[in-house]
């Protein structure tokens, strides 16, 4: 029998996991310790709702957008293609010419693999982003979750945030800092289960791949 394959596509959340510049740091301090006579460990956890591998609720990039309890789940989880989009960036950002070769209806879900590594040593402000014209004829194909492994759709340093406001006037929702880089371009289901952070501006999230058709 064929060992179910499950492709992890989180970001391990490291001690000093860098952030967005100037958001909160990421810390899990030391609670109690069995070695220090308490009767178990624990850990206090701080940190950004877009720390790593993370959704954003509507409402982190429109006043009047769902927060994440109102996200349904199944936004989240489902079909789902994985492209890699490496090296064609233009100006930075990714245009809607990387669709070209694809089929004109597409599934719910699309994941673009830009390139960054599977852990990040230093936040990386040089990350490649998306083009609300990409966003546009991605949603006009039938993509209703764009994922990418960079921080954000956006630049580091735009100020009009014009891919998220493309998510927004489309429905589109959005999944940040993947970790793409052992994914094989093509057709999975993914699984992506956002921390239920109640009335939260977006969560991080534990993302997984399945091969196409795996139920059990
Ligand atoms: N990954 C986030 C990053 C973000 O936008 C952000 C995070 C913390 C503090 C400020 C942010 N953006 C500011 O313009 C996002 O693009 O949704
Ligand atoms: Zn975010
Ligand atoms: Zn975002």
């Amino acid at each position: 029998m064929t060992p179910p394959v499950l492709l992890d596509i989180s970001r391990a959340l490291t001690p000093n996991h860098p952030n967005w510049p100037g958001d909160a740091d990421f810390t899990v301090t030391p609670g109690l310790r069995i070695a220090g006579g308490d009767s178990v460990n624990t850990g206090v956890l701080s940190t950004s709702t877009h720390t790593g591998t993370h959704v954003d609720a509507p409402w982190h990039y429109d006043d009047a957008g769902a927060r994440l309890e109102d996200v349904p789940l199944d936004a989240w989880v489902g079909g789902c293609a994985v492209l890699d989009v490496r090296g064609r960036a233009v100006g930075g950002l990714l245009p809607a010419a990387v669709l070209d070769a694809l089929p004109t209806s597409l599934p719910p879900r699309l994941l673009l693999h830009t390139g960054q590594p599977a852990h990040w040593t230093a936040f990386p402000r040089d990350f490649v982003a998306l083009s609300p014209a990409l966003v546009r004829e991605a949603a006009r194909r039938g993509v209703r979750l764009i994922g990418t492994d960079a921080p954000s759709v956006d630049p580091l340093e735009s100020k009009t945030l014009d891919a998220h406001a493309a998510c927004r006037d489309t429905g589109t929702f959005i999944l940040e800092g993947l970790n793409l880089s052992a994914v094989p371009e093509g057709h999975y289901t993914l699984v992506c289960l956002p921390l239920p952070l109640h009335g939260a501006d977006g969560a991080p999230a534990r993302a997984i791949l399945l091969p196409p058709g795996r139920v059990d």
